[in-house]
């Protein structure tokens, strides 16, 4: 096996990351054959249609059975159950990793079932869309984009050094944190512009009846990007907020009173403090720019599977 490629993959749950990794992987030549499971027959039957894999099985253990690597692509919620669906099947020296965007929680969900001899590293890809579901992936989503690995004390490096040549080989960087870490930093940069952005959608959906469809005529880019991350997954992103509680409660914090702080300055006519706060904000965009890391288009220029090409 050279580096990055596996003999049999299984993917558990075929969504936008679990399609978007089966389409790399076929189009890389990764793996000589991928199993996918899903929980549901259609979303099964489309992915035999879409052409991702190579076998096709409803049940998660029967997935697992034989595979070298097996990526659990559910909502954060759902990780326990698929671990404990799966573990007395898995291979001695098997490689079981997740994509979940909470890392803390999905390992007190998954550790537990993991059986002796089987190498778990948890990872999160950050690179996503708003859409979902198997027709919303594309080979190229991983490409250029950072995949952090969140290994627990203990775990072997040469399975670490395997699954981070397979991320390398689906065009991610990737990094190692600690999970708690991870949650934290993800809450500030991920979770919480989408909880703002669900807020805010939902407030002018609240004065939508006073404003009737203004709303929606004069929506200017600003609110459009919000309702571009308002549109997310809300079975994915209500378990992200159950299962990121409480660095999320202390990023909201922070948030809050920072916007006091704006609050402040607007109601006291302080232009001064409204003007070096922009100053300071716009200089951040510009190094996330010059860094290479602008995704303001995050479908890389494609119709998501709702709109119109
Ligand atoms: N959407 C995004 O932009 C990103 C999502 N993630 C993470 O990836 C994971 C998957 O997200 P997506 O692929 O976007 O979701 P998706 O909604 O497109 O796909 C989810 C898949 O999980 C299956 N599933 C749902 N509930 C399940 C359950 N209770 N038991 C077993 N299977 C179940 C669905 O049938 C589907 O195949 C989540 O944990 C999410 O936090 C990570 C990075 C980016
Ligand atoms: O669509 C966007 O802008 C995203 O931010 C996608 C995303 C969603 C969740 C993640 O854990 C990582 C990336």
């Amino acid at each position: 096996m050279t580096d990055g490629h596996f003999d049999k993959i299984a993917l558990i749950g075929i969504g936008l990351i679990g399609s978007s990794i089966a389409r790399a992987v076929k189009l890389k030549g990764l793996a000589k054959s991928v199993v996918i499971s899903s929980r549901s027959q259609e979303t099964l039957d489309r992915a035999r249609e879409l052409d991702l894999g190579t076998d096709y099985v409803l049940d998660a253990g029967e997935a697992v059975e034989g595979a070298d690597l097996v990526i659990v692509s559910v909502p954060v919620g759902a990780s326990g159950k698929v671990a404990e669906a799966i573990a007395p099947h898995l291979k001695q020296g098997a490689i079981v990793t997740d994509v979940g965007s909470t890392k803390a929680s999905v390992v007190a969900q998954m550790l537990p079932h993991i059986p002796k001899g089987v190498h778990f590293i948890p990872g999160h890809p950050l690179a996503g869309t708003e859409h979902s579901g198997p027709d919303a992936g594309f080979a190229e989503l991983f490409q250029g984009r950072w995949c952090i690995l969140t290994p627990v004390h203990g775990t072997d490096k040469d399975a670490k050094r395997k699954l981070a040549a397979f991320w390398e080989a689906l065009g991610s960087k990737v990094d190692e944190m600690d999970m708690e870490h991870h949650d934290k930093v993800l809450a500030i940069v991920s979770h919480l512009p989408h909880i703002i952005a669900y807020n805010i959608v939902g407030t002018a959906d609240d004065l939508e009846t006073v404003t009737e469809s203004e709303v929606i005529k004069y929506s200017a880019s600003g609110f459009r990007d919000f309702t571009r991350l308002a549109a997310s997954d809300p079975t994915m992103w209500r378990d992200v907020c159950l299962h990121n509680k409480d660095a999320i409660l202390e990023m909201l914090a922070r948030f809050s009173e920072d916007l006091a702080y704006l609050q402040r300055a607007i109601r006291w006519g302080d232009g001064e403090k409204l003007f070096d706060l922009f100053t300071r904000t716009r200089a951040i965009r510009r190094s996330i720019i010059d860094a290479g890391q602008d995704t303001s288009a995050p479908n890389f220029g494609r119709p998501g599977p709702d709109e119109k090409a």
